[in-house]
């Protein structure tokens, strides 16, 4: 009853006056009951008194029902937004090189589990009021008579048993499913991203879903079929024990006269009472089961929905990591990273690398494919923690306690950027002092314009995303920027305003610059270039010989 915590922990007085609200509707209820019981047996419906007594009950059933209906409704939404937020929190809290490998994953508990979660939570006033509707009627029925509810209680519990049997083995059928769906997320990635791919290549758009869709929907169908209609039989196998049950316990009291006729009609119209609300606390076992699965998936991916109270911020990322001249502006001390290649045995290993880099610097990095410049780059930026060595920035540390001030030293524009239509971070003092000059400069001002810190369109083509890309990098202002082969692919013209104006202009401005290239022809517009050969960085000494031999 995971989800039961959830509630209580979102606002114990809440689900507290929730809970009294539910218990005051339920036993009004059951008075209500107990009045028609009493009028069946007695004349006294006609009294005036009983009729005013009566209408008031329902009028505290009614007003409480609602009452705590509301209150329950309440803290399930908020809970569901309790979650969406926290998810997203957690996600962008997380270690990007433990999260990187699991997208797909997040993806679906993002979509799939957090709906789970929230199509079942919605249904939880109905059961609360059903809960308390069935307790009251048993305490009714006690007082009506305990032989009776004994024999009751028997019946129920063999009933419950039963039902209860293939609840386990449906809840691995819904583990299985869930798994399936990690991997049936990534498939329809590739339907989306790849359809130009799959809209040209007819034989594998048809092998596409045949051969890889259609066997895992297959199986999750499988799933589901065998495992819903278990639950159905043994529910209805329930229920037959339940009416039959019933109908034995008639059969003893008739043989028996363990009690008279009138007590027998009156035990008989609250059991009546109490089968609805049952069986809809019985039906809801199985989503209970749903809800645990998915919490699972959100537990084991580290997104545990414990708030936590982040550290906020420091503005100022001066007072975290101040500015000495004497010190290189990122100095990289025997780093080294690797990647676990599980299923190839063998791994890609960065470094062990040594370099400063010096305020105001330009540094140009070349290599080949594969070489590791990216990684390098997430390294340097932060993104990736050194698994050996230290990076230190004006000669401090490093460390996961500075390391998000660390990383907001930076401008980054990876290799595969993602392009934002918002850019709510910029001031729009900013935006309108300098947007529209690097608009007309990138020549996208007839393209793109920024309306309430939005970009109208990021519908363009790839070399015109990428000089948006620019433009929100120059207008986000940063101490360092990184560019990761942002030139590749551009017409001549806007390579050469990127190295021979935007590059000096940020050097000017005191910005160190890191360029991952493959421009020979603007090497000069470098202070430093370096060069990464499998992982490792080239001596200087070497570097002319292998600057020939890589570009030959
Ligand atoms: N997320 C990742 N998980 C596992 N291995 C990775 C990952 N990213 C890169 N690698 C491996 O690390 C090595 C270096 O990759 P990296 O992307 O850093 O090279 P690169 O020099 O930037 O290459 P390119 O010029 O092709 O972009 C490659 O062998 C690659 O297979």
């Amino acid at each position: 009853m995971k989800v039961i915590a959830l509630l209580f922990k979102s606002s114990a007085w809440k689900f507290t006056v929730a809970a009294i609200a539910s218990f005051i509707s339920g036993t009004a209820l059951t008075a209500v009951i107990y009045m028609i019981n009493e009028a069946i047996k007695t004349e006294m419906a006609n009294s005036d008194t009983i009729i005013w007594q009566f209408l008031g009950i329902l009028l505290v059933y009614v007003t409480t029902s609602i009452f705590g209906a509301y209150l329950i409704t309440l803290l399930s939404q908020v809970v569901i937004q309790d979650m969406r937020l926290t998810i997203s929190n957690k996600i962008l809290k997380a270690s990007f090189h433990k999260l990187e490998y699991q997208t797909k994953r997040l993806f679906t508990i993002l979509t799939d589990d957090i709906n789970t979660i929230s199509s079942i939570i919605i249904k939880l006033p109905a059961i609360f009021t059903a809960v308390t509707t069935v307790m009251a009627c048993f305490a009714y029925m006690i007082f009506i008579s305990w032989k009776l509810f004994c024999l009751f209680m028997i019946v129920f519990l063999m009933a419950f048993i039963l039902y209860r049997l293939p609840l386990n083995s449906y809840g691995e059928r819904l583990r299985k499913t869930r798994n399936h769906q990690n991997v049936l997320f990534g498939y329809f990635e590739g339907l989306i991203y790849g359809l130009k791919e799959l809209t040209i290549n007819k034989k594998f758009r048809s092998l596409y879903t045949k051969e890889i869709i259609e066997p895992l929907t297959e199986e999750q169908k499988k799933h589901q079929v065998i495992g819903k209609t278990t639950v159905e039989i043994f529910s209805r196998w329930g229920e037959v024990i339940l009416f039959l049950g019933i109908g034995g316990i008639l059969l003893i009291i008739k043989e028996t006269g363990v009690t008279t006729y009138d007590v027998m009609v009156q035990f008989l119209t609250v059991t009546v009472f109490t089968i609805a609300p049952l069986s809809k606390i019985t039906r809801v076992l199985p989503d209970f089961q749903r809800i645990n699965i998915a919490l699972e998936q959100i537990d084991s991916a580290g997104l545990d929905l414990e708030k936590e109270t982040a550290p906020a911020l420091e503005e100022d990322n001066t007072k975290i990591f101040p500015v000495v001249e004497s010190e290189p502006v990122i100095s990289l001390k025997n780093v080294a990273y690797s990647y676990y290649h599980t299923e190839e045995e063998k791994f890609f290993k960065l470094g062990p690398i040594n370099l400063d880099v010096k305020k105001g610097q330009v540094t140009f990095l070349i290599g080949g494919n594969g070489s590791g410049k990216s990684t390098l780059a997430k390294v340097l930026c932060g993104l990736y923690p050194p698994q050996e060595g230290e990076v230190t920035h004006f000669g401090k540390k490093v460390v996961p306690e500075n390391v998000e001030n660390f990383r907001d030293q930076f401008n980054v524009i990876f290799a595969d950027f993602y392009l934002f239509d918002e850019i709510i971070h910029i001031p729009q003092s900013v935006i309108d002092e300098k947007a529209q000059e690097y608009l007309k400069l990138l020549e996208l001002d007839k393209k793109v314009e920024i309306v309430n810190r939005k970009l109208t369109t990021t519908n363009l083509s790839t070399g015109q995303r990428k000089r948006l890309a620019l433009l929100i990098s120059y207008l986000e202002d940063k101490p360092i920027y990184l560019f990761d082969e942002w030139a590749a692919g551009l017409d001549p013209y806007y390579k050469k305003i990127f190295y021979k104006k935007l590059i000096p202009d940020l050097k000017a401005r005191g910005k160190t610059v890191f360029a991952i290239t493959h421009d020979e022809s603007y090497f000069d517009c470098a202070d430093e270039v370096i060069m990464l050969k499998e992982g490792q960085l080239l001596e200087t000494h070497l570097l002319h010989d292998q600057l020939q031999e890589f570009f030959n």
